[in-house]
C-alpha cells in the first residue's frame, strides 16, 4: 500500500475558469522523501489542500494509507502530519499547551515524553512555557512543526516549511525530519529552494500548470540531463550566438554546453567577441538548470 496515492486528482476554480489542477496521478511510497516541485501557481498549495481535506477536489481521488481523503477523513487525517505554509496558532496558550491540546485533539494521551523530545529536537525546550505570541516567527514555524508530530503521523508533509526561515532552523528542522524519515516516517516536502530539494529528496515530480511534467528519481532527473554548466560575471554584453542560450542573473551568466567541444567553442566565442569574463567555472548542472529546462520545454 501507498504512503499516498494521488488519482487523477483536479481542481478548477470560479465555476471552471482556472484550472489549478489537472489529472494529477501519482504514489508515493511508504519511507520515502519525496519532493513536489513548481513555480508559483503550479497547484502544488492547492494539491497539498485537498490532501489535507481543507478543499475538495473538482474530480479524481486521494488516499493516505488506503484512507480516502473524503470518504474516510478522520483515519486520512489521523496518518497526516501537516506543516502549514502560513503562521496560524492560538495566542493564548503557552507551546507545551499547545501540543497538548493538539494531541487531545487527536485523542493521544500521556503524550508528555514525545511532547518533550519535540521541543528538545526542534529547539524549543527553553521556550515550552512562553506565550505563543512571545515568540518570533522563526520560533512560531518550530512550534508549527511540533503539532503537526505530536499524533507521530506515518506521512508528514511540509509546504515550504522553510521560506523565510533562518539557516539554524533550517539544520535544526532537515536534521529532525531525515531522522524521522530514517525511522521509516515518509515525507512529502513542497519547496522553492531546489537546493534543499536535490540534497533531502530520493524522488521529485515537477508540476507545471496543473500538470506533472517531471516524475522521477533526484539522481536520474540530474543524471539523465547531465550536462555541463560554464559560469562566469561579466559586465559587457554577451555575443548574439550566446546571449540567446544564456541564463543572465545580474552579472552573472551561466551557458550550458553538451560536451568538451561545445566548451571550447563557448570560450573561443567569447574571446573572439573580447568579451572580458571573471571568476570562469565549469560545473555539472544542478537541480535548478533541470528545474529550468523542463519549466521551458514542458507543455509549449
Ligand atoms: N481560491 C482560488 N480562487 C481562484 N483561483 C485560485 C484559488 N486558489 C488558487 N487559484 C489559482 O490556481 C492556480 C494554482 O494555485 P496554487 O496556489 O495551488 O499554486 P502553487 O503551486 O501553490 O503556487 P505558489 O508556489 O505560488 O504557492 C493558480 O493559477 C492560482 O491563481
Amino acid at each position: 500500500m501507498p504512503a499516498i496515492r494521488f488519482d487523477q486528482v483536479s481542481k478548477t476554480y470560479r465555476g471552471g475558469q482556472v484550472r489549478a489542477l489537472d489529472g494529477v496521478s501519482f504514489e508515493i511510497a511508504q519511507g520515502e522523501f519525496f519532493g513536489l516541485l513548481g513555480p508559483n501557481g503550479a497547484g502544488k498549495t492547492s494539491l497539498i489542500s485537498i490532501l489535507a481535506g481543507l478543499s475538495q477536489a473538482s474530480g479524481g481521488s486521494i488516499q493516505v494509507h488506503g484512507h480516502d481523503v473524503v470518504s474516510d477523513y478522520a483515519a486520512a487525517r489521523r496518518a497526516l502530519g501537516i506543516v502549514p505554509q502560513e503562521l496560524v496558532f492560538d495566542p493564548f496558550f503557552s507551546v507545551r499547551e499547545a501540543l497538548e491540546i493538539q494531541s487531545g485533539y487527536f485523542g493521544v494521551r500521556n503524550n508528555g515524553a514525545w511532547i518533550t523530545e519535540l521541543l528538545e529536537n526542534l529547539g524549543l525546550a527553553d521556550k515550552a512555557r512562553a506565550n505563543m505570541r512571545q515568540l518570533s516567527g522563526g520560533m512560531k514555524r518550530r512550534v508549527l512543526v511540533a503539532q503537526a508530530l505530536v499524533h507521530r503521523p506515518p506521512v508528514i508533509v511540509l509546504d515550504e516549511p522553510t521560506a523565510g526561515v533562518d539557516v539554524e532552523l533550517r539544520q535544526t528542522l532537515w536534521q529532525f525530519i531525515a531522522r524521522l524519515n530514517r525511522e521509516g516516517h515518509t515525507v512529502l516536502l513542497t519547496t522553492h529552494y531546489l537546493e534543499e530539494a536535490e540534497a533531502l529528496c530520493q524522488r521529485l515530480a515537477m508540476l507545471k500548470q496543473g500538470r506533472i511534467v517531471a516524475l522521477d528519481r533526484t539522481s536520474d532527473l540530474l543524471a539523465g540531463r547531465a550536462s555541463t554548466m560554464l559560469r562566469f560575471k561579466t559586465d559587457a554584453a554577451l555575443p548574439p550566438s550566446l546571449a540567446a542560450q544564456s541564463r543572465v542573473t545580474g552579472r552573472i551568466v551561466q551557458i550550458k554546453a553538451h560536451d568538451a567541444a561545445e566548451v571550447e567553442t563557448i570560450l573561443a566565442t567569447l574571446r573572439a567577441a573580447a568579451c572580458p569574463v571573471e571568476d570562469l567555472e565549469i560545473g555539472r548542472a544542478d537541480l535548478e538548470d533541470v528545474f529550468l529546462e523542463i519549466m521551458q520545454g514542458a507543455g509549449q
